[in-house]
């Protein structure tokens, strides 16, 4: 029998990366699939995969280095049949797919926000000179200097868990989290001050889960429209062409975050020097149409501006 999007015979093999955010959303992916061809939950096999960046948890993501740290063990089981869709926080998404996977399939998005943690200071303002912030995002790190250069930056990984705990031992006075996890993993209760894009522009794609599947899996493909937002689709379409263009990966700080009105899209970007100490931000908006084109002019315009040399170490 051909493969059907509702046929039962075979379970629906969902891969994800075993954090309880990713297990968060690979769970909300199922339940949106399930509601959208009315199949009860074991239609859904969830396959946790370790990847490196999981593996390797003792040196700072940008020593590891590379594109993909969160996603290549995902994208190979996928190619080798192990798995029939994956579930990812396209944050963490290199901008170009290996051959014969696609990555189009969008959830509607979270809120974009970060969050301020902190037990003893509400806001970033309130707090005094010189103490300690952990964040693990060259991006928070290189914004949080622009604004606070007195402020001392520490290396702070790990999931969501593990960072609120190191708080809570005073490693650090306040770290930063994406407002979507919070809010997917039910934290509503943590001393969280949600930061808007003007004082804190968000990642590329921060709040969006993306679903891949391979290129010739029509049951997938069926499947994986059913439940596609095209809003979030349009806005990481001129996000990604921006971080595309800037030839972003994580060793460089990048936040860019479109959004829509009517059938026209705005987008910001803003690309930093490592220690803070120059910014430089765009904005441009057009029709939707031409979301793609957008992101990439702006990534000339900001390339431009920045120059030779821009991006290098500076810490
Ligand atoms: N880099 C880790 C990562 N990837 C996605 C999220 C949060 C959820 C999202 O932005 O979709 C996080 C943690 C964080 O930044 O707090």
């Amino acid at each position: 029998m051909a493969d059907q999007p509702c046929s039962p015979d075979a379970p629906l093999k969902i891969g994800t990366r075993g954090s309880p955010l990713a297990l968060a959303q690979a769970h909300e992916t199922a339940a949106r699939l399930g509601a959208a061809f009315d199949l009860p939950q074991d239609t859904f096999e969830i396959v946790v995969i370790k990847t490196t960046g999981d593996r390797v948890i003792d040196r700072p993501l940008k020593e590891i280095g590379g594109k993909g740290l969160f996603t290549k063990e995902i994208e190979e089981a996928l190619l080798a049949g192990q798995i029939d869709i994956a579930v990812h926080s396209m944050k963490d998404m290199p901008t170009e797919q290996p051959m014969g996977l696609l990555l189009d399939t969008f959830l509607p998005r979270e809120d974009v926000r970060d969050a301020f943690i902190s037990d003893r200071y509400r806001r970033l303002s309130e707090m005094p000179q010189g103490l300690r912030v952990g964040t693990s995002s060259l991006r928070r790190r290189a914004q949080l200097l622009a604004a606070r250069p007195d402020l001392d930056v520490v290396e702070f990984r790990g999931n969501v868990q593990t960072r609120l705990a190191k708080l809570r031992d005073g490693v650090a006075a306040g770290t930063f989290l994406a407002m979507a996890g919070l809010n997917r993993l039910g934290l509503a209760d943590i001393p969280a001050t949600a930061l808007e894009p003007e004082d804190m522009l968000p990642a590329i794609a921060q709040g969006a889960i993306g679903i891949e599947r391979r290129a010739e899996d029509a049951r997938a493909e069926e499947m994986l429209a059913a439940i596609h937002d095209r809003d979030t689709g349009i806005r990481l379409t001129a996000e990604r062409a921006l971080l595309a263009g800037l030839d972003g990966s994580c060793e460089t700080p990048i936040a860019g975050l479109a959004t829509l009105d009517g059938e026209t899209l705005h987008l910001r970007g803003e690309v930093l020097r490592t220690d803070g100490s120059k910014r430089i931000t765009d904005a441009a908006s057009g029709p939707i149409e031409d979301a793609a084109h957008i992101g990439h002019a702006m990534a000339l315009r900001l390339l431009s501006e920045a120059g030779p040399g821009f991006f290098d170490e500076t810490l």
